[in-house]
């Protein structure tokens, strides 16, 4: 770990607030101050304070998921999807954020949402040495808004959390001195989208607001046909906007939890930080 003597390392405008005591060790603090909702705010430092283009709509994207562990392509999503919008759409990207589901999404072999939140900060280079003043060397932030509550938090609250958060003050500059509302979408993988049609999974309301009034940035994903997965959801077409993989990778997170298990590597495959501090803390070993 390389010496820090200014107490926020990347305290900086363009950069995520990151403790001293959260770099020096990377143990979470179990009965942390860090992870109580009581001390939450919301990170704003890596969005972009400015649209570059005034005559763009501002987007912000937000993928919700276990993140257990976090892989190289769920950072990548973003990066697809933000060239992805700059061909296609009306959009300017003006940030991103991961958001870990909480501990009651009891899916098996998650780790706690405390180690899944501080290993997506990692994942996303919170503690990048080259995090430097005004660079938007990642542009990727992590929300732990909806990790920190007891109670499982539905993706529609949790895009209306981002709405009221993004928005609550008029939205972002658009470069000429004026407010503009931000647009929120969704980030998923295809096999998200097809639990969309698959009966009972979503409520019918949650996914006339996520589909109508925030829309998704869908990832192509190995072995899932997007095309006939989105067939049911066809009045929403306008609001999906499918991204193609043009560099493929298949990865997932259950494949490196059983690659860990194994005790196999999993060296560039997610982050070396990340693969620190699952060693550090013997997560998925057992
Ligand atoms: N290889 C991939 N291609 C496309 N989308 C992906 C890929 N890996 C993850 N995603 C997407 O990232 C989001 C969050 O991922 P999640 O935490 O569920 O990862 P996962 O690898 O699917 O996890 P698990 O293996 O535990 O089910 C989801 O929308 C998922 O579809
Ligand atoms: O809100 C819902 O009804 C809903 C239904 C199914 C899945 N989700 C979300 O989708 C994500 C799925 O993550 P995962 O790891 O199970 O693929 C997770 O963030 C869930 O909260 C949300």
């Amino acid at each position: 770990m390389q010496a820090i003597d200014s107490p926020s390392y990347c305290s900086q405008d363009s950069m995520q607030d990151v403790t001293v005591s959260e770099l020096q060790s990377h143990s979470p603090p179990a009965t942390s101050h860090d992870f109580e909702l009581e001390t939450y705010s919301f990170p704003t430092q890596r969005l972009k304070p400015m649209l570059d283009n005034s005559t763009k709509t501002p987007l912000v994207l937000v993928a919700c998921g276990s993140f257990s562990p976090p892989t190289h392509l769920h950072t990548r999503m973003f990066e697809m999807a933000a060239d992805y919008v700059k061909e296609n759409t009306e959009y300017e990207v003006i940030g991103g954020f991961l958001s870990p589901v909480g501990d009651a999404y009891k899916k098996a072999g998650l780790a706690p949402a405390i180690h899944r939140v501080q290993m997506c900060k990692l994942a996303a280079d919170y503690d990048s040495p080259h995090c430097l003043p005004g660079s938007r060397t990642s542009w990727i932030a992590v929300d732990p808004w909806e990790a920190l509550h007891t109670e499982y938090q539905p993706t529609a609250i949790v895009l209306d959390h981002f709405d009221q958060e993004l928005n609550k003050n008029g939205g972002i500059d658009n470069g000429q001195g004026d407010k503009i509302k931000i647009h929120i979408s969704l980030l998923a993988g295809a096999d998200l989208i097809q639990t969309m049609s698959s009966p009972g999974v979503w409520s019918t309301d949650d996914l006339e607001h996520i589909l109508g009034n925030f829309g998704v940035f869908i990832i192509e994903r190995a072995d899932i046909d997007v095309d006939e997965a989105i067939i049911a959801l066809d009045r929403w077409k306008s609001n999906i906007h499918v991204v193609h993989q043009l560099i493929s990778n298949d990865i997932s997170s259950t494949k490196i939890r059983m690659q860990v298990k194994r005790d196999m590597s999993v060296r560039y495959l997610i982050s070396d930080r990340v693969i620190e501090y699952i060693n550090e803390h013997g997560l998925y070993r057992s």
